[in-house]
C-alpha cells in the first residue's frame, strides 16, 4: 500500500493558507482515496505472500477512515496529523519488513513540497532537514537489519514498480492541486485589483489601462474617440429616503443599463461614488451625444423597483471629444465641466464639453 496518496500542506484548524474550504475537501478525498488504495494493497500483499504487510494495510485503512471522519467533523488538525503519522509509520514499517528496495520510502519525499509550501511558522527548512535525517537513518537501519519479513526479489521489484507508478501519479496530482490553487488566487486578486466590487465594472485604475490601450489603437488608425461622464441625480435622496442598501441597488441598476446600452468595445468604469465614465472609441462627438441620450432615456424609462415601489432615477451627462493628442485628462476635465452644466441646467440631460 502507499502510505498516502498525497502529503498535505499546512494543517491548521482554520484551514490551509493555500486554499481554505476547497483544501480541506481535497484532504478528505485524499484520505478516502488512500483507504481505497490500501484495500487494493491488502489483496496484492496476500497474493505476494506477505500477511504482515496486508495486516498493516488494515490498520492504515482504519487510520485514513478516522482521518476522513475527523475532517468531516472539522477536526482538521487531528485528521491531518493522523494522515502524517500513517505515512511516516507505514513507510518505515514497509521498508523494514521487505527492505529499502521495496520503495516504501518514496512516499516520504512527498513531504518535501508539502512542508516547503506550507512553511508552518517559518520552520520549513529545519523540518526538511529533520526529514532528511529520518530518511537517511531509516535507510541505514534497513541496510543494517536487512528485511525482517523478506519477499523473493522478483516480488520486491513488483512492489517497487507499483510504488514508482503511484508516486508519479501523486506528484502530478499534488502539482496540479497547487497550480489550480495559484490560478484561482491569481484570478481573485486580479478581480479585486481591477473591478469595483459593487457594480462589477472596471475601477479607475483599470479604466486608465484599458482606455490607454484603446486610445493608442485609435491614434494609430486616426479614428475619433469620445468620453461620456454621467452622474446619478439627487442620489443622496435615494440613500436618505430608501436606505443605503437601496442606494447600492440603484448603482447596480444604473451600471447594468449603462453596460447594456454600450458596445463591447466601449470602456466603462465606476469613476467615483455615483459617477460613471465611458470611453467610446471610433465615436464622434455627435455619436457619443446620441449614445448618451439613448442611455438617459433608458434610465428614465426603467425605474428601480424597491419593495414593489418604483424609484425614479435620472442621470446627467457630460460628453467630450478627445482631441488630436488624445489627452485623457483634458477630455475628462471637459466632460466634467459639461456634466456640471447639465446639473446646473436642471439635471436629466446631456451637455457637450
Ligand atoms: N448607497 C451608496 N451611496 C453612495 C456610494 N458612494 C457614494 N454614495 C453617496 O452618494 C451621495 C452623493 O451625494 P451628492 O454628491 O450630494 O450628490 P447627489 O445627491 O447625487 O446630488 P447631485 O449630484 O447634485 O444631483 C452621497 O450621499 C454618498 O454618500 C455607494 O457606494 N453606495
Amino acid at each position: 500500500m502507499p502510505p498516502s496518496t498525497l502529503v498535505l500542506p499546512r494543517a491548521t484548524s482554520r484551514g490551509s493558507s493555500v486554499a481554505g474550504k476547497a483544501y480541506w475537501g481535497m484532504v478528505g478525498r485524499v484520505a478516502l482515496t488512500a483507504a481505497t488504495i490500501d484495500a487494493a494493497y491488502i489483496v496484492l500483499f496476500l497474493l505476494l505472500g506477505s500477511v504482515p504487510l496486508a495486516a498493516i494495510n488494515l490498520i492504515s485503512i482504519a487510520m485514513y477512515l478516522s482521518a476522513y471522519a475527523l475532517i468531516r467533523r472539522r477536526r482538521n488538525m487531528l485528521g491531518v496529523t493522523l494522515i502524517w503519522v500513517e505515512v511516516v509509520a507505514h513507510s518505515a514499517l514497509g521498508s523494514l519488513m521487505i527492505g529499502w528496495e521495496s520503495g516504501f520510502h518514496y512516499y516520504l519525499l512527498l513531504f518535501i513540497p508539502a512542508i516547503v509550501i506550507a512553511n508552518t511558522k517559518g520552520y520549513a527548512m529545519p523540518m526538511v532537514l529533520g526529514l532528511l535525517v529520518y530518511y537517511l537513518g531509516l535507510k541505514s537501519l534497513c541496510e543494517y537489519l536487512g528485511p525482517l519479513a523478506p519477499l523473493p526479489p522478483r516480488r520486491v521489484e513488483i512492489v517497487n514498480a507499483i510504488h514508482v507508478c503511484l508516486i508519479f501519479g501523486m506528484f502530478a496530482a499534488l502539482a496540479s492541486f497547487y497550480r489550480r490553487t495559484i490560478l484561482v488566487a491569481e484570478a481573485r486578486l486580479l478581480k479585486q485589483a481591477t473591478l469595483d466590487p459593487l457594480t462589477g465594472l472596471s475601477n479607475r485604475g483599470h479604466f486608465q489601462t484599458l482606455a490607454s490601450n484603446e486610445l493608442a489603437r485609435c491614434q494609430r488608425s486616426g479614428a475619433p474617440v469620445a468620453l461620456m461622464l454621467c452622474d446619478v441625480d439627487h442620489f443622496k435622496q435615494v440613500n436618505d429616503h430608501c436606505g443605503h442598501a437601496a442606494g447600492d441597488r440603484a448603482l447596480v441598476h444604473v451600471a447594468q443599463i449603462l453596460s447594456a446600452n454600450l458596445r463591447e468595445c466601449d470602456v466603462l468604469a465606476r469613476w467615483g461614488g455615483e459617477e460613471f465614465l465611458a470611453l467610446l472609441p471610433d465615436s464622434s462627438l455627435l455619436a457619443a451625444h446620441a449614445a448618451a441620450e439613448r442611455i438617459r432615456a433608458a434610465i428614465e424609462a426603467h425605474p428601480l423597483i424597491i419593495d414593489g415601489t418604483p424609484i425614479a432615477i435620472t442621470l446627467s451627462f457630460g460628453v467630450a471629444q478627445l482631441q488630436g493628442g488624445h489627452d485623457l485628462q483634458d477630455a475628462t476635465a471637459r466632460a466634467d465641466k459639461a456634466l456640471y452644466e447639465s446639473k446646473r441646467a436642471g439635471r436629466n440631460r446631456v451637455s457637450l464639453g
